[in-house]
């Protein structure tokens, strides 16, 4: 584990602050907020591995900050170098550095290539890529056609970018030029800070992979002596600077690109934030996934890495509250720990190579603990039994051995013995047959069997020849009494070896002295029943031949009589102290050495069970040495488990809570289709009905349409009625009377009712009526001029416009769609309002025109219709309309008020003309209130209306216009004709 290397960097400060100094104040490895009066300001200290004055280059914080961790990438280690700081406080100066001053980046590919130049016993190959975070989309910069590049993650690669172009490269040469060539594609643009500011941030990784040359599979056939390969991957970070608006002045793109810059440096610190609190250790959740560059840099920040940040400041005192931030991001990532191991990829074959290698160390381990001591002790102390035990063995063996030699010795002895004894046998028989006169040939038999004399003759020459040895055998003796003396030699003197090693000369001491007579074992001595067999066997030759004649107890007997012989002195006597004196030495020494083979074999079998149960417990012990080691790599193999465990645990929670969020997405979306297909569905009704709407009105349309035509022709009618009888006074009730009577001749009456105060009513009727007649008559060309005219004056703002004939040009240049069916507003249509504003207006403007009173009051409240983005607020162009409606209400009250009393006198004196003025001020009125009663239907139609637009109509409630309409207008046919055709244009 080793913490994040942090360093800050103080970028050289501008004339005017070098020479009164800055407010950050720089000692040894701290760097301290100072007040305007140069005092520090608490809590504005902070301390750094390093930081690097004004005076700094970058080779000098290359070599301090970052060569080490560059090398160690050539190890095998991840590292990852990367400047971070406000907008031109020197992070692309630092990595990227000047034409004087290489930057860290230059120097890294220097050294990585001049270290593995240096490192021969392995082999390299690096792979450089160049890549950009824009607008939180990953471009190439060495491919700029392989844009928006995604990451993914798997167990083999780790986190990497998939589609990212790698080009190999065996020299610094190369690297530079790639990275010169993704350079040129990087986004830079110019902002108020800086002229060159980075507009991403740009990873430029180098992958140095390694094998051990020795192991070269062409020269070593065996897998398992491959070594593994070293990946590493050496990230040079440029990152994007922080900004604010206000100082960059950004805007349009730059301003976009900031708001991505901030954005993920936000989540940078967001991240160092988690892990400098022990987050990633804890397992609690690190928003790596919040920003592409925090997930390309994950290992980097809490990791299998070496990080190194430089961290750039600006001193200037204007930008005081970025550089604390830039100081705070520094003093949390310094807390925060990565966990560097080299990677190594291994073959099938290294890995079990691996692996028992660590089996063998932790075997080691083992032995050197203090169970182990005891173990070894005890092993220690069983070999040394053993090998006492073997010694011993080895010395009976030795003792054995040398008996086995004495016996053959003594078997040779009693061979050449024999055979002297026979030499001896056929000297003394020959020389008797000489002595003698040999019997018949019937009785030679008889004579040399039974015969004592000759057997006593024959011992006596015997021992005459050979004092010391006449051996005669005990069988040699019984055989002599009945049998040949041929056959009784080989009877007696085919002893069983063991028996006849007895016959040595070693017995001669014992045999030849008298003592041994006396101390010579009885049968009765022989301890046990194993003696009395061994010496049965030994004797076996022996008594053979005497249990031809007798039996195994006879053989007691004989011993008894034999010595009842010696002591009656018979004689036989000689005979039977001979085979004692052969026999019984023999029989000593025989149970002497089976005692001995006995303790042998004993300690044979003893030496055999103890080495047996050392082996078994040696067996043991090793078995228990194997059981602890297995156990030990059990538990190391379990706690890595777990540790792998705990780090899935973290991922699965990540992507958990990434799932999580992913579902609440997917639920937020869901709802919001669901809402949409829901409006769409509105919608779809609402057209539906709409368009059933539509036909309806259409029909009704042509309906209202006939009808206005049929109320036209009786208006016509009622008008032509009117003019018949009124003709004499020349006043026409043709619409646009001005100009008809303009080119007319006007009678002098008629002129001074006209230039009459009266005339305004009268004219503003004849211009409404005109009005509307021209809009339901839009063919009549005259009239539809007029109202275009009109209109246009009225859309341009150019109500008192005196120059009509452009005027008219205007309006023929216009879209000629002028006409009543166009003006019928639509709720939410954009030109409703300025319909609404448009007929009022064109009232106004009849008004104006007829009306010399009320121009200054019309003109403020056309003025007062506003600009044109106002206009298109319909409450506000509504409220304006009510406004100028209430207006010109009260405008045409107080005129008709004001000369109510010259019209009466008027329609008094008139009469019809004065009936029909009395409608026309009726209809003045009405038409007056007609946009109240259009506010309010709009209102009730609009339900988000404002309240002030809602009080407006409730206002206007008095003059509820279809009541009104039914109760007063339809009292005449002109008026109900008029006020018909306005309403059918007005009501939606
Ligand atoms: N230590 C320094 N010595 C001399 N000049 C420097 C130093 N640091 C920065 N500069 C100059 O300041 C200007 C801005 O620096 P640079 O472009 O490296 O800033 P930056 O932090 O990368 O900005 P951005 O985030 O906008 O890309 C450049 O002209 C650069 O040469």
């Amino acid at each position: 584990m080793e913490k994040i290397c942090v360093a800050i960097r103080v970028k050289p400060t501008s004339t005017q602050e070098a020479n009164n100094g800055t407010r950050w104040k720089v000692a040894a490895n701290t760097i301290s907020l100072h007040s305007a009066l140069g005092t520090p300001i608490k809590g504005q200290t902070y301390s750094f591995d390093t930081i690097f004055g004004v005076s700094t280059t970058n080779a000098e914080i290359y070599e301090e900050h970052a060569k080490d961790l560059v090398l160690s990438a050539v190890s095998g280690f991840n590292g990852t170098v990367f400047a971070y700081g406000q907008t031109s406080s020197g992070k692309t100066y630092t990595m990227q550095g000047s034409a004087t001053d290489q930057g860290v980046t230059r120097l890294a590919i220097q050294d990585v290539f001049t270290s593995i130049d240096k490192i021969v016993d392995r082999e390299f190959l690096v792979r450089v890529s160049y890549m950009e975070i824009y607008n939180e989309e990953i471009n190439d910069l060495l491919a700029p056609d392989n844009r928006k590049l995604q990451i993914h993650e798997s167990i083999e690669r780790g986190i990497f970018v998939a589609g990212l172009r790698e080009e190999i490269a065996d020299s610094v040469e190369q690297v530079i030029a790639v990275l010169e060539r993704g350079e040129a594609q990087r986004h830079l643009a110019e902002t108020d800070m800086n002229v060159n500011s980075s507009r991403s941030h740009t990873i430029f990784r180098m992958v140095i992979e390694s094998r051990d040359k020795s192991h070269d599979s062409t020269q070593d056939s065996d897998p398992s002596a491959q070594d593994a390969v070293r990946v590493s991957a050496l990230n040079l970070v440029d990152l994007a600077g922080s900004e604010r608006i206000s100082k960059t002045g950004a805007e349009g793109v730059r301003l976009r690109e900031g708001a991505h810059i901030n954005k993920s440096l936000t989540t940078l610190g967001m991240v160092i934030n988690k892990l400098s609190e022990g987050g990633g250790k804890q397992g609690a959740h690190v928003p790596y996934r919040d920003s592409k560059l925090t997930r390309i840099l994950q290992s980097a920040l809490g990791g299998n890495a070496r990080t190194s940040i430089i961290c750039t400041i600006n001193p200037d005192e204007i930008h005081i509250d970025e550089t604390r931030g830039t100081l705070q991001f520094a003093s949390r990532a310094k807390r925060v720990t990565n966990c560097a191991q080299v990677n190594e990829i291994l073959t099938d074959a290294a890995l079990l190579k691996r692996q028992k290698e660590e089996i063998k160390e932790l075997k080691r381990r083992l032995e050197g603990s203090s169970h182990s001591e005891d173990l070894k002790k005890e092993i220690l102390q069983l070999r040394n039994d053993l090998l006492k035990y073997e010694l011993g063995r080895e010395k009976l063996e030795l003792e054995l051995q040398q008996e086995i030699k004495a016996q053959v010795e003594r078997e040779r002895r009693i061979k050449e013995q024999e055979q002297r004894i026979e030499n001896l046998s056929t000297m003394v028989i020959s020389g008797a047959i000489e002595d003698r006169e040999l019997p018949t040939k019937s009785h030679r038999r008889e004579t040399w069997c039974p015969q004592s004399s000759i057997s006593n003759t024959l011992e006596q020459g015997l021992r005459r020849i050979n004092g010391r040895n006449s051996q005669l055998t005990a069988s040699s003796l019984v055989d002599a009494k009945s049998r040949p003396l041929a056959t009784r030699r080989d009877r007696t003197f085919g002893l069983p070896p063991a028996f006849e090693s007895l016959l040595s000369d070693e017995c001669d001491s014992f045999w030849s002295g008298s003592s041994g007579v006396n101390s010579l074992p009885h049968f009765s001595d022989f301890e046990n029943i194993a003696d009395e067999d061994m010496c049965a066997s030994f004797n076996r030759g022996a008594l053979e031949s005497v249990t031809d004649e007798d039996t195994w107890g006879n053989m007691k007997d004989c011993h008894v009589s034999s010595d009842s012989r010696l002591s009656h002195g018979s004689s036989d006597t000689e005979n039977a102290q001979g085979f004692r004196q052969i026999q019984f030495p023999l029989l000593a020494e025989s149970s002497r050495k089976n005692t001995l083979f006995k303790q042998l074999n004993a300690m044979n079998l003893q030496y055999q069970e103890l080495q047996s149960s050392i082996e078994f417990k040696i067996q043991e012990k090793i078995k228990e040495a194997v059981a602890a080691a297995n156990s030990a790599l059990l538990e190391e193999k379990s706690r890595f488990q777990l540790q792998e465990i705990t780090k899935l645990h973290g991922v699965v929670k990540d992507l958990e809570i990434e799932l999580e969020k992913c579902n609440e997405e997917n639920k937020r979306l869901k709802s919001e289709t669901a809402l949409l297909q829901e409006q769409v569905l509105h919608a779809r009704e609402a057209l539906e009905q709409e368009a059933q709407e539509r036909v309806s009105m259409d029909e009704q349309n042509e309906f209202f349409k006939q009808r206005l035509r049929s109320l036209e022709m009786r208006i016509q009618g009622d008008i032509n009625q009117q003019c018949n009888e009124v003709s004499c006074s020349g006043v026409d009730f043709e619409p646009d009377v001005l100009e008809v009577n303009e080119s007319n001749e006007i009678c002098s009456e008629c002129q001074s009712f006209a230039d009459n105060s009266i005339q305004r009513p009268l004219m503003l009727s004849g211009a409404l009526i005109g009005g509307c007649v021209s809009r339901r008559f839009p063919n009549e060309n005259h009239d539809r001029q007029m109202s275009e005219i009109l209109m246009h004056k009225i859309h341009k703002r150019r109500l008192f416009d005196d120059d009509d004939s452009s005027v008219f040009q205007i309006a023929e240049d216009r879209d000629q769609d002028w006409t009543g069916s166009r003006i019928r507003p639509t709720p939410g249509n954009a030109a409703y309002s300025d319909d609404i504003l448009a007929a009022l207006s064109r009232l106004c403007c009849r008004f104006k025109q007829l009306s010399g009173s009320g121009v200054k009051k019309i003109e403020s409240f056309t003025k007062d219709f506003g600009a044109p983005q106002e206009r298109k607020n319909l409450k506000a162009s509504l409220h304006l309309a009510y406004q100028l409606g209430r207006s010109l209400l009260q405008e045409l009250q107080r005129i008709i008020n004001h000369d109510i009393q010259c019209l009466e006198t008027h329609v008094a004196s008139k009469g019809t003309i004065g009936k029909s003025l009395e409608a026309l001020q009726m209809l003045l009125l009405e038409c007056a209130d007609v946009g109240l009663c259009l506010m309010h239907n709009l209102s009730s139609k609009e339900p988000s209306f404002t309240s002030q637009v809602i009080q407006v109509a409730n206002d206007g409630a008095s003059y509820r216009g279809d009541d009104f309409i039914c109760k007063n207008v339809r009292r005449s046919p002109l008026t109900c004709g008029l006020l018909d055709g306005i309403f059918t244009i007005f009501t939606p």
